[in-house]
């Protein structure tokens, strides 16, 4: 097990303190007087800065720049490769030197490696695409959310308590970059959590929060006896039977509709319960409430497997950063009240609800953690 720290360096004392001391990017102020006033005007600016990167990647410029990478493109170039007047290109040009973007070389412009991760990394794609299509518009209403403890970013796509039972409705842009921007993360983690949940040899997995039933998918697949069973609301459960009928796997995933807040029991035949990305969309009570339920439905010999994303268990800032920024999706969008936990916040929740945890493992894919846990004999 790894202790909690964010991109973490080791710090070599000098003088009468002898030793090292490990040190956070998150315990002191990282920089001088000048560095700071530059990064607070990043900020002042940071969504005029994303809006101009997003029309440097859409209208092709960034690629016009990646095709012209050795020896560097006049302006001129850039306004014949994009068919953009000289003035629309200029402003994005040069909004993309300042933002770090690109440089500017003896009038030739190339990218940064910045820009060369705008216009290639599908993780930064996926994250954009979703900022841009899911949450832009909503975050302008995250003062109100905050305030409220409501998802009234929500009221740019419609009337929904939630944003999950509203998941199949959204406009299709948002639709779509939401389903990504979740799987992207997921999918990575599945393919490393698989071997490690089949090493106790479940003969039946409850997938709470299944989704679109990628997850039972994947477990039908690598294992041609298990069965799984999708725990989720009556309309995700109608997108994922159709994924399932697909690969003809309806004879060993079948759903149990259910809005986990409002059941009072769940069924109990699993010998193990999946949560993937579920237990995020919940605030702490509601964690403990639906830890609560789960153990008093379960096996006694069942286990309970939850796969998270925790952003004190992050090795990289980037990855940390991402995630506290997605907590603010869920505050302004997804439900008021839940987000991306620290691990000792978890961990806190399942002893209240009398789990104890057997196995840790960090790291998977992009930097889930997957606790596996057991109900507490007194519990
Ligand atoms: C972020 S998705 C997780 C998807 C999937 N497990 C994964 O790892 O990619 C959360 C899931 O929880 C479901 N969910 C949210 N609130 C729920 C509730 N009150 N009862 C049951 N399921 C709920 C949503 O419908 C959605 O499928």
């Amino acid at each position: 097990m790894r202790a909690g720290i964010i991109y973490a360096r080791r710090v070599r004392l000098a003088g009468p303190q002898q030793g090292d001391r490990v040190e956070t990017v998150y315990d002191h102020d990282r920089l001088n007087a000048l560095e700071a006033v530059s990064a607070a005007q990043k900020i002042a600016f940071a969504p005029i800065l994303f809006q101009a990167v997003w029309c440097l990647r859409e209208t092709g410029l960034l690629a016009a720049l990646e095709r012209h990478d050795r020896d560097g493109a006049s302006l001129e170039t850039l306004v014949d490769d994009s068919g953009l007047t000289p003035y629309a290109v200029g402003v994005l040009l040069d909004m993309g030197l300042s933002g770090g973007v690109l440089f500017l070389k003896s009038a030739r412009y190339r990218l940064t490696r910045v820009g060369h991760y705008l216009l290639n990394d599908p993780m930064t794609r996926t994250n954009m695409d979703f900022t841009q299509h899911t949450c832009y518009e909503a975050m302008r209403h995250l003062l109100d959310a905050i305030r409220s403890g409501k998802p009234s970013g929500l009221q740019v796509f419609g009337d929904w308590p939630t944003i999950y039972p509203a998941l199949g409705e959204l406009p299709d842009e948002a639709r779509e970059s939401w389903f990504e921007f979740d799987h992207f993360y997921s999918d990575q983690a599945f393919s490393e959590a698989l071997a490690k949940i089949f090493h106790y040899r479940p003969a039946h997995i409850y997938d709470v929060g299944g989704n679109t039933g990628k997850w039972a998918l994947r477990c039908a697949r690598h294992d041609p006896d298990v069965r799984v069973t999708l725990l989720d609301l009556p309309q995700q459960l109608a997108l994922a039977q159709d994924n399932i009928e697909r690969e003809g796997l309806a004879g060993r995933i079948d759903g149990w509709p259910v809005d986990i807040l409002k059941a009072e029991q769940l069924p109990g035949d699993a010998d193990l319960w999946w949560m993937s990305q579920f237990l995020d969309c919940f605030s702490e009570d509601e964690i403990v409430h639906i830890l609560k339920l789960i153990g008093r439905s379960m096996r006694p010999d069942a286990r309970l497997a939850i796969m998270e994303l925790f952003w004190d268990r992050q090795r990289f800032e980037a990855a940390a950063f991402s995630l506290n920024a997605t907590s603010l999706y869920f505050t302004c969008l997804a439900n008021g009240n839940s987000r991306f936990y620290h691990s000792k916040v978890m961990l806190k929740c399942l002893r209240l609800a009398g789990f104890h945890v057997e196995d840790e493992y960090d790291d998977l894919g992009k930097g889930h953690t997957l606790l596996i846990c057991r109900k507490l004999a007194d519990a």
